[in-house]
This record gives C-alpha cells, sequence and structure tokens, in this order.
C-alpha cells in the first residue's frame, strides 16, 4: 500500500581507492558521507501531471508534463535483475523523451544538466510506472542537496538512488522501512533501489561501474568488484579533510576519455589498472590484518594515496588544482588524492591523529551483488 508522500534521502560518497579502475572490473573502496546528502520529496498528484522541481540547478521553474505523452509498458520483470538488462536502451524511447525534455524539438542533444536531469527523470518514472496498478499517476517531486555537484563526491548516485527509491515506493514495488523492516525484505528492496539507480547512473554518467550508486544505497564502507560488493562493518572511521577545487568537470567525460587511452594504449593502461586494482585490495587486506601499530598502518595507507594519486594521474584524470591541495597538505606531512572522476572536483587527504586507527576487528558481510 503506497503513501500520498515520501521525503526519501541518500548521501553523497568519497572513493578512497580504484576510480576509473573500477569501470573496466578492478576493485573499488568507497565510503559514503554522513552529513552531504540529497533529499527528495514525492507528493501525490490529483492530476495526471509530473512536476518536477530541481532548485540546485538553478531551475527558475518546475518541468511539468503530462503523463498521457509518455511512452509505457517497456519493461517486463521490473523486480528482477533481467527487467533493466531487457531494456534496451532503445532510441525511440530515449528521442521520445529528449523531445519531451526538450519542449517537441527532436533529435535535440541533452546537453545542460537541467536536461540531463529532467531526462534521468523521465526514464526512469517510464521503465517504472509499467503497467502498476498505482494511484500515483501524477505527482510533484522536490529534490535539495547540500552535495556540490559535479564535484566527485557522487551527487548524481545520491540523486539517482532517491529517484529510483520514490518511484519504487510510488509505484508500490517496494514498501517503506516503517511499514516492513523484516532485514531479508529490506536486503531485497535495497537490491532493487540499486539496480534502477545504476540505470539512472547509466543515463547520467553513460558507462557507469555502480560503485557510486550502490554506497549510496547501502552507506557505510563498501568493497566493489564487478557488481560484487562486500559491506565493511566495524571499521572505525578514517578522516579524511575534502578539499573542493571547484574546477567543473563531467564525470562522462572523463570516463570516456579513460576508455579512449585504453583502446589506444592498452599495453600501458591495462597495467595502470592493474596497479591501481592492487591498492585497493591491499589496502582491503591490511583492514584484515591485526597491525596493531597505528603508525605502520598510517604510513601504508599514505603509500596508497600517493601511489593511487600518480597513477590516476597517468589515466590523464588530474588536475593542476589538484595537485596543488597535495602541494598544499604535504607541507603539513598530510598526503592527498584526488577523489571520483577527477579533472577537477575534490580530493581527500588522510588526517593522522592519536588514536587515529585504533584496530577493531572487521568483520565483512556476506557478499551482495547488484547485476
Ligand atoms: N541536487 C540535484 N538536483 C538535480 N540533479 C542533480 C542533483 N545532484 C546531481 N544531479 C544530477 O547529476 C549530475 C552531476 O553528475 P556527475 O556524475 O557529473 O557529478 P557527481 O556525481 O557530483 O561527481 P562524481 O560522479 O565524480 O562523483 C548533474 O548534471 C545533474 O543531472
Ligand atoms: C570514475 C568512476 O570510477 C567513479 C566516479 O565517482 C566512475 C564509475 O565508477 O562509474
Ligand atoms: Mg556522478
Amino acid at each position: 500500500m503506497s503513501l500520498d508522500r515520501y521525503i526519501i534521502s541518500a548521501p553523497g560518497k568519497v572513493i578512497l581507492f580504484g576510480e576509473h579502475a573500477v569501470v573496466h572490473g578492478k576493485t573499488a573502496i568507497a565510503g559514503s558521507l554522513d552529513g552531504l546528502r540529497t533529499y527528495a520529496l514525492f507528493e501525490k498528484r490529483i492530476d495526471e501531471y509530473l512536476e518536477l522541481n530541481l532548485p540546485d540547478l538553478g531551475l527558475q521553474q518546475a518541468f511539468l508534463w503530462p503523463t498521457s505523452v509518455l511512452p509505457y509498458n517497456l519493461v517486463n520483470n521490473i523486480e528482477t535483475k533481467d527487467g533493466p538488462q531487457n531494456l534496451q536502451f532503445n532510441d525511440i524511447l530515449l528521442q521520445k523523451i529528449k523531445s519531451i525534455v526538450s519542449n517537441g524539438q527532436d533529435n535535440q542533444e541533452i546537453n545542460n544538466i537541467q536536461q540531463i536531469a529532467a531526462f534521468t527523470f523521465l526514464y526512469l518514472y517510464t521503465c517504472l510506472k509499467n503497467n502498476s496498478q498505482t494511484s500515483w499517476n501524477g505527482m510533484t517531486i522536490c529534490v535539495r542537496s547540500n552535495l556540490p555537484i559535479g564535484s566527485g563526491l557522487g551527487s548524481s548516485a545520491s540523486y539517482s538512488v532517491c529517484l529510483a527509491t520514490g518511484l519504487l515506493l510510488a509505484f508500490g514495488y517496494i514498501s517503506s522501512p516503517y511499514e516492513n523492516n523484516e532485514k531479508q525484505e529490506i536486503k531485497k528492496m535495497s537490491e532493487l533501489i540499486n539496480l534502477w539507480a545504476y540505470q539512472a547512473e547509466k543515463v547520467i554518467h553513460g558507462t557507469p561501474s555502480g560503485v557510486d550508486n550502490s554506497v549510496a544505497t547501502y552507506g557505510g564502507v563498501i568493497v566493489f568488484t564487478n557488481g560484487v560488493i562486500q559491506n565493511i562493518r566495524g571499521t572505525q572511521s578514517l578522516r579524511f579533510l575534502l578539499t573542493n577545487t571547484k574546477v567543473p568537470r563531467h564525470t562522462k567525460t572523463l570516463v570516456e576519455n579513460v576508455r579512449t587511452r585504453l583502446e589506444n594504449f592498452p599495453k600501458i593502461v591495462n597495467l595502470i589498472l592493474d596497479a591501481i586494482h592492487g591498492i585497493s585490495e591491499s589496502f582491503k587486506e591490511i583492514l584484515e590484518k591485526e597491525i596493531n601499530d597505528d603508525q605502520e598502518l598510517c604510513t601504508k595507507i599514505e603509500g596508497f594515496i600517493d601511489m593511487g594519486h600518480h597513477l590516476l594521474n597517468s589515466l590523464g584524470v588530474g588536475h593542476p588544482s589538484l595537485d596543488k591541495v597535495r602541494e598544499i597538505a604535504a607541507q603539513y606531512d598530510l598526503h592527498t588524492k584526488l577523489t571520483g572522476a577527477g579533472g577537477g572536483g575534490c580530493a581527500i587527504t588522510l588526517i593522522r591523529n592519536g588514536n587515529f586507527f585504533l584496530k577493531k576487528k572487521i568483520h565483512y558481510n556476506t557478499n551482495n551483488t547488484i547485476q
């Protein structure tokens, strides 16, 4: 039974190690950001209109569409992994939604951030509305976030998780944890949310790995390899300083550039991706070892940070502003790497403190898989 209103929230993220390599099947370690989140209000309307308010994108006026213009019944088995896989990014659907978002001008490229966000919502709505028996035909959505957008902190992933959750709740595919907090049910619902948030991320990122939407869905710190997720519980929260260079960049473009470099220099770039994979796996291993000497542990992680930063630079996703952050932090003997897609955006600096690495037994939960 769906309610008439939902308020949903999902965290941003930092990638500690493995960005870009994770797109090519390697391992990444990502952590969710407690205080930086996206919030979405979904409210049922009595008319058959969709109203989308995106004030963070400088949208003065809400998008407003009659539901009658949208195509339906594209996906048969929404609730299984086959659902999205059967759903080809078929051109008719994409063109149809693109023309709706660009007010009827056909063959318009969707390139500004408002249209990308609107297209992502309409795509997910069209897939999930399907033939679900629900009274949520019309709805008003408003999205707000305190995450910097386009800065490498997973704003698109938290946006995608909020949209997927709101629509799955509205169309009755999941129920709120207040109505059903049975552990097994929550696990199933989280997997469905993550599956459809991943579809939304594909619209925004092009060929995402799924690590961003996974950590925005599950929270905490996760180890992610090819869609397999290990939740790391019981870790002492690592302390990082987040620096936003405020240099704008697009994740989709940066990911495409790395793919081109891999196609042009496969023998070299594959070794770099393997080295980045090695850092993620080594980090995972030291979390499991009983290293009680905090200094030794900290020195190892600082080594991973330095190597990780230089390896990402060699993939062409660095930026002078990120190196500047490294240089300034190094004056205080602190170690810094870019986080997310790079090319500007944010850097993370490891903060040492006395009891920084109080070791607690690290427990890996059973694997969750999302694809
Ligand atoms: N609060 C928001 N409201 C509406 N759309 C948003 C919001 N936050 C993010 N988006 C969507 O996500 C896009 C930014 O995604 P992008 O992947 O480029 O950056 P990011 O997710 O912040 O960085 P990274 O992917 O490197 O972590 C925006 O263009 C917009 O379409
Ligand atoms: C750059 C990347 O690895 C992380 C972006 O936050 C892209 C992805 O994994 O989808
Ligand atoms: Mg993103």
